[in-house]
């Protein structure tokens, strides 16, 4: 029996040492430690700090900073074909536009006439009447022959009755703004060849945005047009012009930024000859410090497009607004090139409107459109009577 006993002892020794041997070469071959270096390891991993967690991230914004993000379209979008417009007819216009025209002359008519209306005038009435007229713009000259023929007919015919004056001061007014000058656009070219319609001016004055109120008058007309950017100076100034002749179906001509205006001018002519088309409208820059670099790029950009087909008109754009000062400025492109006509934008700007007079007379060019607002077709053809009217409405 203690035989037995001892034998299954040692049976049970062998068994737990071979057990033994068993699981360290488990943990070697896993590569594990053994267990004292193992609970080692995790002592030091408990006395280690946990981990923070991770909680909002401080990116400096506040609560109000967020914007809403927009997600981008997974399919592109596919891009509205753009709406043709139908410009308004310029017929009429004038009368359309007269209210912003009565409301910015206001204070000339009623100045003049409250004058006129009193009965028999003095000398200090006649002073105050040049006053009003040299205030609005009118110009010294014609202001001086305005209240010449004012006084001498109203002595001739011995007028004292209000109505017969206001009609005298109506007259006048028309003869000095000129009712017989020829006003309309020279746009239509000789031998099948597109008119040309060259644009120039100081900028800021609106010309970009005249050349596209023209192409949208002359697309009422059911003419053809193509503009030219010639305004090379400013890239924008030739996106500008292309997005006003996309709107009423017109293309564009243009050049790379800071190219040669003339060859733009060219091009476009070219163009247009090739298209058929009836007009060619050209925006070129007004950006010039000098009068010798004007006149070289002015100069040579009319030269250029004449070896296409000649210019039928030069119009000058003058901002109202800037009066007498706006007029100097003016002065210079009609020394460089031969203005055919004259485009007074801003009108509605300014209670000068007197300026049309003053225009007229220092560049010897009868105004063909006034600008009376900020709307694709506020840009009227001048009429001397509608005009006249309304400054005295
Ligand atoms: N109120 C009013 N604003 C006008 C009129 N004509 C033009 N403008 C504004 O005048 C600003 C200047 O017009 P642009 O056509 O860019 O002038 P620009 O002469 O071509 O200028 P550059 O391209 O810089 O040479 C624009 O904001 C026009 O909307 C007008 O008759 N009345």
């Amino acid at each position: 029996m203690t035989t037995e006993l001892l034998i299954a002892l040692l049976i049970g020794v062998v068994v737990l040492a071979g057990a033994g041997i068993g699981l360290l070469v488990s943990r070697k071959s896993r590569g594990l430690p053994p267990p004292d270096e193992l609970d080692a390891i995790t002592e030091r991993t408990i006395e280690h700090p946990e981990e923070p967690e991770p909680g909002p991230v401080d990116d400096g914004l506040l609560e109000d900073d967020f914007v809403e993000i927009v997600e981008a379209p997974t399919e592109p979008e596919t891009p509205a074909a753009p709406t043709i417009e139908r410009p308004e007819a310029p017929q009429g216009r004038l009368m359309r536009l007269r209210a912003r025209l009565v409301r910015s002359q206001s204070s000339l008519g009623r100045g003049l006439l409250s004058l006129l209306g009193g009965g028999d005038l003095t000398e200090d009435d006649w002073e105050e009447l040049e006053d009003t007229l040299l205030a609005a713009d009118v110009g010294v000259e014609p202001t001086r022959e305005l209240v010449e023929n004012l006084r001498n007919r109203l002595r001739v015919e011995g007028v004292s009755d209000p109505a017969r004056a206001r009609e005298i001061l109506r007259e006048e007014l028309i003869g000095v703004v000129g009712p017989s000058l020829d006003r309309s656009l020279k746009a239509t070219g000789d031998d099948g060849k597109p008119g040309v319609v060259l644009v120039v001016g100081v900028n800021g004055t609106g010309k970009t945005t005249t050349v596209g109120r023209l192409a949208r008058v002359l697309v009422a007309e059911d003419k053809t047009v193509l503009l030219g950017a010639a305004d090379t100076f400013r890239a924008a100034a030739a996106d500008q012009l292309q997005t006003w002749g996309e709107r009423v179906g017109v293309s564009t001509v243009r050049g790379p930024e800071g190219g040669d205006p003339a060859s733009v001018g060219f091009d476009t002519v070219k163009q247009g000859i090739a298209d058929g088309s009836d007009v060619v409208l050209v925006d070129t820059a007004g950006r010039l410090h000098t009068k010798a670099g004007l006149m070289d790029e002015l100069g040579k950009v009319k030269r250029v497009i004449e070896k296409q087909a000649p210019v039928t008109e030069v119009l000058l754009v003058i901002d109202a607004t800037t009066g007498q000062n706006g007029l100097t400025q003016a002065r210079v492109f009609s020394e460089v090139v031969d203005v055919t006509g004259i485009v007074l934008t801003k009108l509605d700007g300014t209670a000068k409107g007197g300026i049309v007079i003053a225009v007229q007379r220092a560049l010897g060019a009868p105004v063909k459109f006034v600008g009376l607002g900020e709307g694709a077709d506020d840009l009227a053809p001048f009429d001397a009577e509608e005009f006249v009217d309304a400054l005295l409405a």
